[in-house]
């Protein structure tokens, strides 16, 4: 795929690049693979592959705050199309979907937050690589981080993809988001069971689903849904549980 393609694909999602923005992704592509051969980052490392499943699929959050930007205010308000806003991303891995969103929009505070120092040793590299400024890579549990006043309700927004079902993932991730943010997770598949599953620990932990976008990843039948968690009020204190409980013992 070439510059002009991957342009194309990202414009069904409404984001547009400079060509500096495409050289930090091409330049995150090279250090995702020389890494990757050392150590598990990612099954997928064919260019066309990464730039498709993990840097679009990253940024196709994007679609749905625009989309419903139009029709719901504190979206738009409070959301603002991530501009000046502060996004943790639990769980990143090897950066996604924090890092794309941080490429795309430069403006936005992130954090990086994973429970694996070698990941975290990964994104500090692409970081100094990229020399992108205001972003953070942590390493700790999402339970022992929640707990650490510096991080505890300090963010806008949370995002997390592929790390848990979503009760222990709204326990990972709601106790670091302010109230009045969001928390959006990056789910894929029938969903409506773990929606169901995760009411009452959303509720507990000061959350309300607000929204569910579905959304086909351009160029591919993978069916991609954001779960939209307004936090609409502070995270009760005994929350999250100490470490491993809210996997072992969702709130149910
Ligand atoms: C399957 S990977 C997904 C990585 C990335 N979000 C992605 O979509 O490619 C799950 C990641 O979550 C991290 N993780 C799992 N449980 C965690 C926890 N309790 N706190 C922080 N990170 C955690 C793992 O170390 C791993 O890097």
């Amino acid at each position: 795929m070439d510059r002009s393609e991957f342009q194309k694909i990202l414009k069904e999602i409404n984001v547009e690049l400079t060509d500096n923005q495409c050289d930090q992704f091409d330049k995150y592509y090279e250090i995702l693979v020389e890494w990757n051969k050392v150590m598990n980052l990612t099954g997928i490392t064919q260019y066309d592959e990464v730039l498709v499943k993990h840097f679009v699929d990253s940024l196709a959050v994007f679609k749905a705050v625009c989309e419903l930007s139009g029709t719901d205010n504190d979206i738009k308000n409070k959301i603002n199309y991530f501009k000046n806003v502060s996004v943790i991303d639990v769980g990143t891995g090897a950066g996604f979907p924090g890092v794309p969103i941080k490429i795309a929009f430069p403006e936005t505070d992130v954090c990086l937050l994973d429970s694996l120092n070698k990941r975290v040793n990964f994104l500090n590299e692409v970081i100094n690589q990229l020399g992108i400024k205001k972003v953070d890579a942590i390493h700790s549990r999402a339970e022992d981080g929640a707990r650490n006043p510096l991080y505890r309700e300090k963010y806008r927004i949370g995002v997390s993809r592929a790390v848990a079902n979503l009760a222990t993932l709204s326990e990972y991730v709601l106790p670091f988001v302010e109230p009045g943010g969001y928390f959006i997770a990056y789910k894929s598949g029938e969903i409506d069971e773990e929606l169901e599953a995760s009411k009452k620990a959303i509720g507990v932990l000061g959350g309300e689903i607000k929204h569910v976008y579905k959304f086909s990843l351009p160029g591919t039948d993978f069916g991609r849904s954001f779960v939209f968690i307004k936090k609409n009020r502070i995270t009760p204190k005994k929350y999250p549980r100490k470490s491993g409980l809210p996997s072992k013992e969702p709130i149910k």
